[in-house]
């Protein structure tokens, strides 16, 4: 018997709230994580911030369960330990910075890998699953290039259908590592505008990497800020964006000016 047809695929379902407490990590004898904890509200949009190394793909992997740590992940106050693979799956995409990304096959294939934890193993694409790849393959510019061979894509042609392939999954919670890294200033905002929408018609909730400290300024509603592997700034993006901060933690110049739509970072020469 074949199981019901899920409703229209318009929207998400609710976000889940995140809890991460004592988090560490280490590569063999180097400590690069030190009793990491945060939270975001269901809908919320945590970005993580930090210089080079300072752990913070390391964070989201650990976060995912895909690599080792010690401490505590809680989704919606459930420990994401023992989560059987499956279940973790529909609660939590992840788009990493560096994805391998398989040869011979199409974008659109490739985007439609997103929804293998809500179908039965094996089973073709159902109707709904197709409306959700269409769907999102429209939101992200990506319907001309749906049948190209995905490793013939640009380099930030690329980044959207890891981005898609993510949001096809319809996660609770979406975990993004520098999803603008590749992206021109167009389809960086554009990418920005619908993790935005989504979390805010729909209640995603988002913790992304940002290099781009006046993206992360301008779209995160809190930023926590990590050196060496722990957390020495959280909070608002005014709280944690300072001069002072940008200099200690990045060796970094820069001013802090506040426009319509939040804080800039200008480095100063
Ligand atoms: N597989 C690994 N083996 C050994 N050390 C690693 C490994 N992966 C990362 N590291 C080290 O762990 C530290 C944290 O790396 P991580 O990639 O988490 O930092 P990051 O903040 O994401 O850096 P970036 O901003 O450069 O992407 C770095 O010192 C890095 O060299």
């Amino acid at each position: 018997m074949t199981a019901p047809e899920p409703a229209a695929p318009e929207s998400f379902v609710r976000g889940a709230r995140v809890e991460v407490v004592g988090l560490s990590a280490a590569y063999g004898r180097t400590r690069v994580l030190d009793s990491v904890r945060f939270t975001v509200e269901p809908g919320g949009w945590l970005a993580v911030i930090g210089p080079n190394g300072s752990g913070k793909s390391t964070l989201l992997r650990s976060v995912l369960g895909l690599q080792s740590h010690e401490g505590h992940v809680r989704i919606d106050g459930v420990p994401t330990t023992g989560m059987p693979r499956r279940d973790r799956a529909r609660l939590l995409a992840y788009a990493p910075q560096l994805p391998v990304l398989p040869e011979g096959i199409s974008t659109l294939e490739y985007v439609t890998l997103g929804r293998t934890p809500h179908r039965p193993l094996l089973a073709a694409p159902r109707r709904h699953d197709r409306e959700v790849v269409a769907d999102v393959l429209q939101r992200l510019d990506l319907e001309p290039l749906a049948d190209r061979l995905l490793v013939t894509l640009s380099g930030g042609e690329q980044q959207r259908a890891v981005l898609a392939r993510a949001l096809a999954q319809r996660p609770r919670v979406l975990f993004l590592d520098e999803p603008t890294a590749a992206l021109d200033l167009g389809h960086a905002q554009q990418v920005l505008d619908l993790l935005d929408r989504l979390r805010r018609q729909d209640g995603l909730t988002v913790v992304s990497t940002l290099h781009d400290l006046t993206l992360a300024g301008q779209y995160a509603d809190r930023l926590t800020l990590l050196a060496r592997g722990r957390v020495v700034a959280e909070g608002t993006p005014a709280d944690v964006l300072t001069p002072a901060a940008l200099a200690e933690h990045y060796g970094a110049r820069a001013q802090v000016v506040t426009g319509p739509d939040g804080l800039a970072v200008l480095p100063v020469r």
